[in-house]
């Protein structure tokens, strides 16, 4: 039967507005049991039963994942699905949020990240960040390398220290571009040669875990395409969890991807498979732009 607008007249139009959309009729489909494999048989981390609320309102629900040892795996999903928030909560960023509250378990190493005795400064350079937009420190290139490094007590002379600085900016690709003006500001670099400047500054401290959050969202497509061999190359020395709005960047750099839709996960698979074979309909929704 067609609807009928509000002239009287029968369009094909009005009849596919009064149409639930794919998002709707397909939401109704998730049990709420993830499908693929959440879990791994080499984890670094893992996460069970993970709730987070702002305030009242849930924001993540009943979240089991792990992320493997030297593995990528990317987080994807529609604007407010809540991969941002479940990335912070990997290194207790989330503390910093008053009305934010979490529940679960999250281990690293077989430690509990969210004991009570846990202290945040060490958890945050075992597990590292990367925001969205690369925001070194006011000081200078060597400096904003030197900074973590110094206040863990990891250099016990100068000579230690730049070498430090030395292997972080080489393992985040800056070393050649930057080596004649350390003592410049970390601030005058390009965009690209900031996020890589902020990348160094994680690698400094030696972290297990590097988390990225949108690192090449504020960057042009050279520079993203540099952030992207780098993760690649990160990988054999770091676990890296990454959030993406682009699908084709988490096809490029992750090995395993995990899709989240309204607070929940609903499928974590290869990436491969994610992209070319999805096993729930929401996931293969959102990959062929049907929503999100
Ligand atoms: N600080 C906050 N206070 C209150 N609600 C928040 C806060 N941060 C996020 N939220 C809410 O939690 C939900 C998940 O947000 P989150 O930023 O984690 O999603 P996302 O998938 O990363 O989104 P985007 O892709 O747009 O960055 C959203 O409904 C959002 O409005």
């Amino acid at each position: 039967m067609q609807a009928v607008n509000q002239n009287n007249a029968a369009t094909d139009d009005s009849a596919e507005l009064k149409l639930p959309s794919d998002d709707q009729a397909t939401q109704h489909k998730f049990d709420g049991k993830t499908v693929g494999h959440p879990l791994s048989d080499n984890p670094k981390m893992s996460m069970r039963n993970v709730n987070v609320f702002y305030g009242e309102k849930q924001a993540i629900f009943n979240v089991d994942l792990d992320i493997a040892q030297n593995q990528v795996i990317a987080m994807i999903g529609p604007s407010g699905c809540g991969k941002s928030t479940f990335l912070r909560c990997l290194n207790r960023m989330n503390d910093t949020i008053e009305s934010c509250s979490v529940t679960g378990e999250f281990i690293l190493d077989k430690q509990d990240i969210y004991h009570p005795k846990q202290d945040i400064v060490p958890l945050r350079a075992r597990v590292g960040m990367v925001f969205q937009k690369p925001n070194p420190f006011p000081k200078s290139i060597y400096e904003n390398v030197a900074y973590g490094p110094k206040i863990h007590g990891l250099a016990s002379r100068r000579a230690e220290l730049d070498e430090i600085v030395e292997v972080s900016l080489r393992k985040a690709g800056l070393w050649e571009e930057v080596k004649d003006r350390l003592h410049s500001p970390g601030t005058g670099l390009s965009g690209g040669q900031q996020q890589r400047l902020c990348i160094a500054r994680s690698i400094a401290v030696s972290p297990e875990v590097i988390l990225m959050d949108e690192p090449c969202s504020a960057l042009d497509p050279i520079a993203t395409a540099k952030i992207e061999e780098l993760i690649a190359e990160l990988k054999e020395n770091f676990t890296i969890a990454i959030v993406t709005h682009s699908m084709q960047q988490a096809a490029r750099v992750s090995d395993r991807t995990a899709y989240f839709h309204l607070g929940k996960l609903v499928e974590v698979n290869d990436t491969k498979r994610v992209f070319t074979n999805p096993e729930h309909d929401l996931t293969e929704a959102y990959i062929t732009g049907r929503f999100g």
